[in-house]
């Protein structure tokens, strides 16, 4: 990472005004809000919480206008005004900064261009040599960034099973920099122990970062800065917004001065969220709890009946989960991801096409229900021989459930069952033909 400017004396008298600034001379907007509980108030529950702002708007506007404008005139020729270009800052993006860093229980929070951008600008606090222990289970995008710093940065990666605490032991050392988590993991819906991981991290290297990604779970379900996390990052393009009308990512800390690190490459690499996006991921977030809990209790009923007709789910809802009390240990909700396998390729392509209502469509977090088979579309990134020894079944079958009808998902997913061959009718109903073992490889 570049050396930080240091201040001129006349940046400094320029922004005096301000109480804080970055690490290139810029004033830094106070964070989190002044309407933060951090500030002092009452703290209402979470759902009151992501639709309470206050705002000190000039005409007392309920929504956060759009500030579309690249530039901001300054009242001197020292500039010094509080926004001066919407790369730097722009306050409909502080605004939702604000926002976040409430909900997610940081003292700051940044918005970006996309999940990916995100953690971009989260591995580039790692420099040559760091080392990097995360999962072997992990997203495809994740898995692909981390490859390329592996390859042309010398960032040394290690993919180990982190649902163990005790894999990520045997690899963690005092080179550690970063390890980086996500639970439930995407696709599989494997659990990691957050605050065993981030305990023995930072007893190898108080300054090993421990970074989670709460895409699938949300600030609604889990809050990773309380439970051992140094940093927190989603992609604000799944729950945060749902609707996926908008690519965004989100980043919090505890910590001013990962935050200004962190805030540095925003700035010096452009990645910030357009004032539009912001808006719109604004106004997403207020809608959060509402949509969530109908998702989950949706994705539960689902989980079930897959489950009851003989289906192997992997779901963190169902008490089968063979990491069931960890995850509820950690986590306020189960999400509304779920996984299947049906034990055939051709016959999870059958089904995939044989639904109505559910969309074909990579992502989650959306309110429409989606079904996808990850290692063809979400996951395709990561070759087949790695899925294979990461003992990923091509013929897992995703489910990102929505806010539809409960019932009208079943009807739907039953018909498609039956039409693609998978189950077989008795007088009581149906069963899978396939009863998948937890090992069984699915044929091709
Ligand atoms: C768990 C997880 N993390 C990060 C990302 C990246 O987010 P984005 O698509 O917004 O870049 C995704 C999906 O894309 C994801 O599923
Ligand atoms: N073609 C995209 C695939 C995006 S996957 C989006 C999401 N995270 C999911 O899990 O469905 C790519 O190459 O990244």
């Amino acid at each position: 990472m570049a050396t930080p400017n240091r201040l001129s004396p006349a940046s400094q008298a320029a922004n005096k005004v301000f109480t804080r600034v970055d690490l290139d001379g810029h004033a830094l907007p106070p964070s989190p809000a002044p309407s933060s509980p951090l500030s002092g108030r009452k703290r209402y529950a979470l759902a009151t919480e992501l639709v309470y702002t206050e705002s000190k708007d000039q005409y007392g506007a309920s929504s956060i206008p759009i500030y579309q404008s690249a530039t901001f005139k300054q009242t001197s020729s020292n500039g010094g005004g509080e926004y001066d270009y919407t790369r730097s800052g722009n306050p409909t993006r502080t605004h939702l900064e604000r926002h976040l860093a409430k909900i997610m229980n940081a003292t700051r929070a940044l918005a970006v261009s996309s999940g990916m951008g995100a953690l971009d600008v989260i591995t580039r606090l790692l420099k040559p040599g760091d080392e990097v222990v995360t999962g072997d289970d992990l997203y495809g995008g994740t898995n692909r960034l981390l490859t390329y710093l592996k390859n042309n940065q010398g960032v040394v990666v290690h993919h180990v099973d982190t649902t163990n605490a005790e894999c990520v032991r045997e690899v963690i050392s005092e080179k550690t920099a970063m390890v980086l988590l996500e639970t439930p993991t995407n696709p599989l819906m494997k659990i990691v122990d957050i605050p065993t991981i981030a305990r023995a991290a930072h007893e190898a290297n108080s300054k090993a970062l421990v970074v989670v990604d709460n895409t699938m779970l949300s600030p609604m379900l889990l809050n990773p800065l309380d439970i051992g996390a140094d940093i927190v990052y989603e992609s604000g393009t799944k729950y945060l917004s749902g609707h996926h009308d908008i690519m965004a990512g989100v980043i919090a800390c505890n910590d001013p001065e990962l935050g200004d690190k962190m805030y540095f490459t925003i700035n010096a690499t452009g990645c910030g969220l357009s004032p539009n996006d912001s808006f719109l991921l604004m106004r997403g977030v207020k809608t959060l709890a509402i949509r969530m809990e109908k998702q989950q209790a949706n994705a539960q009923r689902i989980a079930e009946f897959l489950e009851s007709h003989g289906f192997r789910v992997r779901y963190p809802g169902l008490k089968s989960h063979p990491q069931y009390d960890l995850h509820w240990s950690m986590a306020r909700g189960a999400g509304a991801v779920l996984s299947f396998e049906t034990g055939d390729i051709a016959l999870s392509e059958r089904i995939v096409e044989a639904t109505r209502l559910w969309g074909i469509s990579v992502s989650f977090g959306c309110v429409n229900s989606l079904i996808s088979m990850p290692c063809r579309m979400s996951h395709a990134s990561i070759d087949a021989k790695t899925r294979q020894e990461r003992q990923m079944p091509e013929d897992i079958i995703r489910l990102c459930v929505g806010i539809e009808d409960a019932d009208d998902l079943i009807d739907d997913l039953s018909r498609a069952l039956v039409q693609a061959g998978a189950v077989t009718l008795t007088l009581d109903g149906f069963n899978a033909n396939n009863v998948v073992a937890d090992d069984a490889p699915p044929s091709a």
